[in-house]
């Protein structure tokens, strides 16, 4: 929770880590099923990369958690991402947290919050590495 706001703590509207934990984990069931995100996870451990999303989304909705995976910009550089995949990426988390019956306000808000890490995601800013 958070003391100094009246709006219970983001991470406790999307159900604390346990719930977003099964949200991200529906989400990589979806972005697993497209066709077009799918390869970008060829041989990549998912149960670490659920770990540690799980992890950095908690981060960004509680000022509780905090992030102890690599530098977003980093992890993703060199890969090809566009925007057309992070926008695709993020429609499969919204599908999950809507299947979780997270309520539309809580959703925007999540969205919101990744939209600022579109740019670390895509290589848009990432002029020297
Ligand atoms: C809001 C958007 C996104 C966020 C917040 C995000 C966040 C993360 C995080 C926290 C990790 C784990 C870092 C670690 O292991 O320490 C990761 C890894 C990864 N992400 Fe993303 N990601 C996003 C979008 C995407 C998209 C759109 C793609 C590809 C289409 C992608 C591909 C990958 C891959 C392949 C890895 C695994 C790298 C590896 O372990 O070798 N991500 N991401």
């Amino acid at each position: 929770m958070n003391a100094d706001n009246a709006e219970p703590d983001l991470l406790d509207q999307v159900g604390g880590t346990d719930g977003l934990r099964r949200i991200v984990d529906e989400m990589y069931v979806r972005v697993l099923a497209d066709n077009e995100l799918a390869p970008f996870f060829e041989g990549v451990e998912m149960d670490k990369l659920v770990r540690m999303q799980t992890e950095f989304i908690a981060s960004i909705t509680s000022g509780d958690i905090a992030y102890t995976g690599a530098d977003l910009t980093k992890v993703h550089a060199g890969r090809g991402i566009t925007r057309q995949h992070f926008t695709q990426f993020v429609s499969h988390l919204t599908d999950a947290l809507e299947a979780h019956q997270v309520t539309p306000h809580a959703i925007d808000q999540v969205l919101g919050k990744l939209a600022m890490y579109s740019d670390k995601v895509t290589g848009s800013a990432n002029v020297d590495g």
